[in-house]
């Protein structure tokens, strides 16, 4: 039995994670924590994988904890940066054959727009991401957004493209938040979930890639296969896409 606690078990993904675990045949609750708990409590004698979906505020100090603790993290939660993603990766290199996953989204259908994103993104002049959240959500734009962004941006530079096609004279806000040259642009509405369009365009023709998650179950399929492979690949990862494809 794969013991997992959860960090966040009483918030939106943390409740359906709880569910998922329970329903799993070869996985048992540990700790459940919320936000006065102290991560130290998890330690490799109640817990073989911690689960964390908080916020972008507590993210990196629980994750920094559990490194000390010796526990594997599956982290679902979104505020990540390259700083802090060295931060993670130097707190590692004391503590070998550990693992910290970290995706920016669970679900199958985000992880393939990205991928389809990618794959395309050489054959459009233009490319625009929009993602579309509940009014809940703390940060924006979303952690998703951002990865499907800095993917594109990373394709079109290693296709020697330039920068995209944009006669706007000033910056404006409205023109969304650039990540990488990309323009990503988010949307909050009472509603909906977790949505993704990324636009490409060139003259006379368009491709819409969408995925969404109307429901957080959507995201579990991919968390418990985190669990299941925490710790074969030791170090820091950052994609489901690494345990898929
Ligand atoms: N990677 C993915 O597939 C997904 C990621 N997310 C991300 O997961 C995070 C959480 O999202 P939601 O569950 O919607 O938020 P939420 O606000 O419903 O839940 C967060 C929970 O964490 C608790 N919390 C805050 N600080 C804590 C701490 N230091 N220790 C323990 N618990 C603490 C809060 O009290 C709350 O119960 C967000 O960053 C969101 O973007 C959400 C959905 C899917
Ligand atoms: O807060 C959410 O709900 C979600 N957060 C993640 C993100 O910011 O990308 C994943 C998904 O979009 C749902």
């Amino acid at each position: 039995m794969i013991r997992v606690s959860v960090l966040g078990a009483g918030g939106r993904m943390g409740t359906e994670v709880v569910r998922a675990l329970k329903g799993a045949q070869d996985m048992q609750t540990a700790l459940l924590l919320g936000p006065d708990d102290d991560p130290a409590a998890i330690n490799p004698s109640n817990t073989d994988v911690a689960v964390d979906f908080t916020s972008p505020d507590a993210v990196l100090g629980n994750t920094l904890t559990l490194i000390g603790q010796g526990v594997h993290s599956v982290i679902g939660t979104t505020g990540w940066t390259k700083e802090r993603l060295d931060q993670v990766r130097q707190a590692l290199d004391e503590h070998p054959g550990l693992s910290v996953f970290i995706a920016p989204n669970f679900a199958i259908s985000a992880v393939l727009a990205d991928r389809f994103a990618a794959m395309a993104a050489r054959y459009f002049e233009s490319a625009e991401v929009v993602e579309l959240h509940h009014p809940d959500k703390v940060d924006a734009p979303s952690g998703t957004a951002l990865g499907t962004a800095s993917a594109i941006a990373e394709a079109r530079r290693q296709a020697g493209m330039g920068p995209m096609p944009d006669a706007t004279q000033q910056p404006d806000p409205s023109r969304g938040r650039v990540v990488d040259g990309v323009h990503v642009h988010a949307v909050r509405l009472r509603g909906l979930n977790a949505h993704e369009e990324i636009l490409m365009g060139n003259p006379g023709e368009q491709l819409t890639i969408r995925a969404d998650s109307f429901e957080r179950v959507s995201f579990m399929p991919g968390v418990l296969l985190a669990v299941r492979r925490a710790g074969s690949i030791p170090g820091l990862t950052v994609g489901l896409d690494h345990y898929l494809f």
